[in-house]
């Protein structure tokens, strides 16, 4: 087997490229990324696949979301179609999708929605969390099955021979988790860890930021708690999903593209247990939630895009992708300054 590339060894590739060394700015910290994730000057970034882990939150009682609990199972079924923002995107872009109930309250109909290509897997434990605001969310055994899912799936990717994957989510009450994770394993503060999620007025905002709090007293007066016990706490079924499907892809070698709020607190939790998952990830965007940048920084990660947008599913990683597309369409095509004919 030929020896990976040494960092050196990407720059001096890079920079040998029939182009003024930087002058392609990001693409080319993108293209550095992808050969250093997979060990090669070769990158490639197909096959790919979003995987979106679906659950429902206890804490919606709380009236943390503008949302009610239901629209968590109808916004999954539509996944089943093919027809959400995430699914039109990830066909746009020849990516596979898959969506997986890791614990939605009520089940879905398992049978393949005619003329749509999604696959849909039923690998529910626990049927909805906790309420995080007074109690855990989730016991361990239920956290270690939530994880074993997301990581079996992870598996099932490399064993299709994907090279790149995506994480989504959909939950409806799941900003609150995420808000309560990058609270309390990246410091936000929790007057900027909490925002609007799907769309809360201020009054809701108020009542969100009151909810977090008490759920990150309560956990404080349990500690020490290690990021596992943590995630037990606040977390959600399906970011826990997401966080063993990240850690299994980054032990794969896989090239993750990391989503929005949600998706970075299940990345905070995946490093905080396993932490090189970092390594493998690039960070789609900034979303409009105002805690991301923090909950990002902890994770070194700089996002490639800044549109505004706050969905989640893996909207924002698949909206990077093009790009990541051109990052490794540049290192694999581009003819390098020493081919030149001189004149
Ligand atoms: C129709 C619809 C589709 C969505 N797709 C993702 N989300 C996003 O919004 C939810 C989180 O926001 P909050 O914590 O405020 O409830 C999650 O389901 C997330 O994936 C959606 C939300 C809605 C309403
Ligand atoms: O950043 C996200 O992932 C996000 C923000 C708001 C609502 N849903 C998802």
């Amino acid at each position: 087997m030929m020896q990976a590339p040494s960092s050196h060894d990407i720059n001096a590739r890079i920079d040998s490229l029939c182009k003024p060394p930087g002058s392609l700015g990001e693409l080319e910290s993108i293209a550095r990324k992808l050969c250093a994730i997979q060990g090669t000057l070769s990158p490639s970034v197909s096959p790919r696949r979003v995987v979106v882990f679906a659950a429902d939150h206890g804490v919606t009682s709380e009236g943390v979301t503008a949302w009610p609990s239901e629209v968590t199972g109808l916004v999954t079924r539509v996944m089943q179609s093919g027809r959400t923002a995430s699914g039109v995107f990830a066909e746009h872009l020849h990516c596979e999708y898959e969506v997986v109930d890791v614990g939605l309250r009520a089940r879905l109909p398992a049978s393949r929605i005619p003329g749509s290509a999604v696959q849909f897997i039923d690998a529910a434990g626990r049927r909805g969390t906790g309420n995080l605001r007074f109690a855990a969310a989730m016991t361990g055994e239920e956290f270690d099955h939530a994880w074993a899912v997301g990581s079996a799936r992870a598996d099932a990717a490399n064993d299709d021979g994907c090279r790149l994957v995506i994480g989504g989510e959909m939950g409806i009450g799941n900003t609150t988790a995420a808000s309560c994770l990058a609270s309390l394993l990246a410091g936000v503060d929790v007057q900027d860890a909490v925002g609007r999620g799907a769309g809360l007025n201020d009054i809701g905002l108020a009542k969100k930021v009151r909810v977090v709090e008490d759920a990150i007293a309560r956990v404080r007066a349990l500690e020490p708690l290690d990021a596992q016990q943590i995630g037990c706490e606040v977390g959600g079924l399906e970011i826990v999903a997401l966080s063993g499907f990240y850690a299994r892809a980054a032990a794969l070698g896989l090239v993750i593209i990391l989503d929005g709020y949600i998706a970075t607190s299940a990345a905070l939790l995946a490093d905080a247990i396993h932490p090189q998952t970092k390594l493998n990830m690039i960070a789609g965007h900034r979303s409009a939630e105002p805690g991301h940048q923090a909950a990002l920084q902890q994770l070194w990660l700089s996002p490639v895009l800044d549109l505004g947008c706050r969905l989640g599913e893996g909207t924002g990683a698949l909206a990077a992708l093009p790009l990541v597309d051109l990052a490794a369409a540049m290192i694999n095509g581009m003819a390098t300054l020493a081919e030149l004919e001189s004149p």
